[in-house]
């Protein structure tokens, strides 16, 4: 029995699974929080990632592994290997002037033709154009631009500022595919876009495909890493005509195709996915977080507004919650704000509140599901994972709301068991 390792790098926490490569089955698992904020310093993941997987038992039996992290966040590098300032995150949204001077530069179509996107301030290339306009003296001392993936692939490797081979960092397609200077088309870095954003080139991490591996300081077998949705693609087993809706703190609505989309109206990134085909996704910025502040404004857990959310009858007596309390990217409104419509004394109840907050947010994820249809990927059902979608409110409304039959797989942390799939995958 060989045992490899996933990780789940994600927003709110670190999770690690440990993973019996022959049966599948999950004999070991750990988990670390991360901190608030869209700003983070990359050591607090290192510190989370190590402490995960001394939870999931640590690392001396492990054949190989691979990370699954969030997409996009800035982590920038000197020459000497230290990171030079805090992880810009995917939900940053100061960036969002940077995105669009850099559309204003080149043209929405002439973007998405090269990159399969258009640039929201989620997107990597944003942030650098931002540390180039903001903090020009950081920006003169990058050597090195990687994602959050990469960068805790290298330290895990035994990378850093102990060691600082840059040349070392690695990455895989799905994670290149979101920093707006690589095109999933031809396998390529642009790196006149790379320039045009940070004002000189820098290393950018060796993109491995999907059989490729590099090995850690101890000799194991270490796989590509991915995005965390492209992981999640792989845990779930997605396959044509499925739609993915996770429900973490970001809210992602994707499928797997075989050819690769590029939408030059930005709703749909036309990611690359963690084998060799693509991955079409929308993201919102506004999911199991929504369901978290209502939950603690009606001062109830998740049970508790799930409850509540069931004991309204759809529609909410009219009360409408729009989502948008970090912005929306989905559609692009950076600066919007949440807000309660049609309040009155009647509708103005516990239970409506909370079926307000679950309607209202999957609203925003149909917004999603709407836009890949347009483009003609086939949707035929859901499969609806993260944390959201523990809620029984959230799986009763879902298929009223999406007007999809919806299948919520068993619950398990599907990043860190697609990472766990592709470790095994690059094993002998
Ligand atoms: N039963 C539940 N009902 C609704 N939300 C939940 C439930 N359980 C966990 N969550 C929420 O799910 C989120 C974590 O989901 P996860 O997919 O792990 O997110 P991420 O990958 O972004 O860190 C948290 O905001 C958490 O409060
Ligand atoms: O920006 C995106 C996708 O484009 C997000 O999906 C991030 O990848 C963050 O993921 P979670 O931490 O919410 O899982």
């Amino acid at each position: 029995m060989a045992l490899v390792l996933g990780v789940d790098s994600s927003t709110q926490s670190c999770k690690v699974v440990v993973v019996d490569s022959v049966t599948g089955a999950i004999v070991r698992s750990g988990r670390a929080p991360h901190p608030d904020g869209t700003s983070v310093d990359p050591e607090a993941w290192w510190v989370a990632l190590q402490q995960a997987i001394a939870d999931a038992g640590g690392l001396d039996d492990i054949e190989a592994w691979a990370i699954g992290g969030q997409q996009h966040g800035m982590v920038a590098l000197d020459a000497e290997g230290r990171v030079i300032r805090d992880a810009l995150l995917w939900n940053d949204t100061r960036s969002a002037q940077a995105a669009d001077d850099l559309i204003g530069e080149f043209g929405a179509s002439v973007l998405a033709d090269r990159t399969s996107l258009v640039p929201v301030a989620s997107f990597t290339i944003t942030k650098l154009r931002w540390l180039r306009d903001h903090e020009p003296d950081n920006a003169a001392r990058v050597a090195a631009v990687a994602l959050p993936h990469d960068w805790l692939t290298w330290r895990l490797r035994g990378f850093g500022p102990e060691r600082p081979d840059l040349k070392e960092l690695v990455t895989d397609r799905s994670d290149a595919s979101g920093t707006g200077y690589w095109n999933p088309r031809t396998g390529e870095y642009d790196r006149e876009l790379l320039v045009a954003a940070l004002g000189h080139d820098a290393v950018l991490p060796r993109v491995l495909g999907a059989r490729e591996s590099v090995t850690d300081a101890a000799g194991r077998r270490v796989a590509p890493g991915a995005g965390d949705n492209a992981a999640v693609a792989l845990g779930v087993g997605a396959r044509t005509g499925d739609v993915v809706v996770s429900i973490g703190t970001s809210g992602t609505i994707f499928a797997v195709t075989d050819r690769g989309v590029a939408d030059p109206s930005g709703i749909v990134a036309g990611f690359a996915d963690a084998a060799d085909g693509y991955l079409p996704l929308v993201c919102t910025l506004n999911a199991a977080r929504v369901l978290d502040v209502i939950a603690r404004l009606l001062d109830v857990d998740h049970d508790g507004l799930s409850t509540l959310a069931l004991e309204a009858s759809p529609g909410a007596g009219g009360l409408e919650l729009v989502p948008y309390f970090e912005g929306e990217r989905s559609p692009n409104l950076p600066e919007a704000t949440a807000s309660l419509n049609a309040m009155t004394l009647a509708s103005t109840t516990r239970e409506n509140l909370a079926r307000a907050a679950v309607e209202g947010m999957l609203g925003g994820l149909r917004f999603g599901l709407d836009a890949l249809r347009e483009l003609g990927i086939p949707l035929d059902r859901v499969l609806l994972v993260g944390g959201g979608a523990q809620s029984g409110a959230v799986r009763e409304i879902a298929p009223l709301v999406f007007g999809l039959p919806v299948e919520v797989p068993e619950a398990a942390e599907y990043v860190a068991v697609g990472m766990a799939r592709q470790a095994a995958s690059v094993l002998d």
